[in-house]
């Protein structure tokens, strides 16, 4: 039998200008916390550059991306914005959890209530099976209102500690209050740096699941039908309820 090549096959294939292009690895961040913390105004933050101008409660999850580059790689960081209402919330909860690489918990530094729920967020993220792998951050948002402050930083510092996760203040109003009244120095976005800082943690792990070829119709979750595009980056998917 005549020998075939199939190491000279194998090389010009791998040299071969019909290869498929680079994937872009994305990043499904969930956003979580009570309703009105400022969840979807921290991502549209992220997301669109701005505070929009007006929001509404969040009914199911809304979804917003971004394309960032790390080192050189472009990354679409997909961030879930989800509803902190039980009754928006309780027939997408099973989506939320699927395929998560990093989890926002957020809370609201002039709202103490929403501070004492984070327990029960953090159980929900258990429950469904979330382990302390994933890479979890904390978020006191509202911090440019300074005088209606109810969640001193010593107090939340103390839970992050606990939890290990790493204590973030920010404001999405004004993303260059960094939480202790005084302001990030020049026009440091501090919002912006706290998601990528989760971005860059999550590079160097390397996820290997949820990528997509540029330009495709994404391996997440399929968006084709009831989908929102509000041109802001973000798409919804509400519940029946
Ligand atoms: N002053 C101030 N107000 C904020 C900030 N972030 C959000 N808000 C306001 O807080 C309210 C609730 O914000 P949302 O982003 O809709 O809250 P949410 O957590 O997404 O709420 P749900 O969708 O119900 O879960 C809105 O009136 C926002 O304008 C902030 O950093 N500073």
């Amino acid at each position: 039998m005549a020998e075939t090549g199939p190491s000279v096959e194998f090389s010009t294939s791998l040299t071969s200008s019909s290869l498929p292009p680079p994937r872009t690895r994305i990043f499904k961040i969930i956003v979580i916390g009570d309703s009105g913390v400022g969840k979807t105004c921290l991502t549209y933050r992220f997301c669109a550059g701005r505070f929009p101008e007006k929001t509404e409660a969040t009914i199911g999850v809304d979804f917003r991306e971004r394309l960032v580059e790390i080192d050189g790689e472009k990354i679409k960081i997909q961030l879930w914005d989800t509803a902190g209402q039980e009754r928006f919330r309780k027939s997408m909860v099973q989506h939320y959890y699927r395929n998560v690489h990093a989890v926002v918990f957020v809370y609201d530094v002039t709202n103490a209530t929403s501070f004492r729920s984070l327990p029960a967020w953090i159980e929900e993220c258990k429950q469904h099976a979330l382990g302390t792998e994933v890479p979890r951050i904390l978020v006191g948002n509202k911090c440019d209102l300074q005088d209606s402050i109810q969640v001193s930083t010593d107090v939340a510092q103390q839970f992050a500690d606990l939890h290990s996760m790493p204590l973030f203040e920010t404001s999405a109003k004004n993303p260059n209050s960094q939480g202790d009244g005084t302001y990030g120095g020049g026009n440091s976005d501090h919002v912006e740096a706290i998601f990528m800082t989760v971005a860059h943690k999550l590079k160097s792990q390397k996820p290997l699941v949820l990528s997509q070829p540029p330009g495709g119709s994404g391996g997440t979750i399929n968006l084709s039908s009831g989908v929102n595009d509000r041109g802001d980056g973000s798409r919804s998917w509400g519940c029946s309820c």
